[in-house]
C-alpha cells in the first residue's frame, strides 16, 4: 500500500484506526467491563479532586489496559484468519495475549488502590476537632 504523508493520507490513517477502535468496542465483550470500570475510576477521581500527578497515573494505567485489550482483540482476529482449526501455537499465542490483558488489569487494580486510598480516607473521615 502506498505511503501517503499528505493531510488526506493522515486523515485516512486516523479514520481506519478509529473504525478499528469502534469495531473492537462493539465486538469484544471485555470492553463492556473495561469501559464502565474506567468511567467509574474517572468519576471517583473527579469526586475526590485528584491532583495532576494522580490524574496522570490514572490515565496511563487505564490506557495500558485498553491498549492491551486492543492488541488482544487484533491477535484474535488474526488467529481466526491464519487457522480456524485447533492449533497449538495459536492456542498459546491467544492464551498469552489474554494473560497480558489480565496482568494489566490486576496491576491497574493495585495501582488504583494506591491512588485512591488516601484521598478517599480524607474525604470519608470527619475533620479533626480544634
Ligand atoms: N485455532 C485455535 N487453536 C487452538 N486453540 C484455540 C484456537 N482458537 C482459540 N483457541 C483457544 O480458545 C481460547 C479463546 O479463543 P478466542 O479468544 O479467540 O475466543 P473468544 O471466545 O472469541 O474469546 P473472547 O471472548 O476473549 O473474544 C484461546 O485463548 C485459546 O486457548
Amino acid at each position: 500500500m502506498k505511503n501517503e504523508m499528505t493531510l488526506r493520507g493522515w486523515l485516512r490513517k486516523f479514520g481506519l484506526a478509529f473504525s478499528g477502535l469502534a469495531w473492537a468496542i462493539r465486538n469484544e465483550g471485555s470492553f463492556a467491563v473495561h469501559l464502565p470500570a474506567a468511567a467509574l475510576a474517572f468519576s471517583g477521581a473527579a469526586l475526590l479532586q485528584f491532583d495532576y500527578g494522580r490524574w496522570a497515573v490514572l490515565v496511563l494505567t487505564i490506557g495500558v489496559v485498553i491498549v492491551a485489550e486492543l492488541f488482544n482483540t487484533a491477535l484474535e482476529c488474526l488467529a481466526k484468519a491464519v487457522d480456524d482449526q485447533p492449533n497449538e501455537h495459536i492456542r498459546l499465542a491467544l492464551d498469552i495475549s489474554s494473560a497480558a490483558v489480565l496482568s494489566s488489569s490486576l496491576f491497574a487494580v493495585g495501582i488504583g488502590f494506591f491512588l485512591f486510598w488516601q484521598p478517599f480516607w480524607f474525604w470519608w473521615s470527619p475533620p479533626l476537632p480544634n
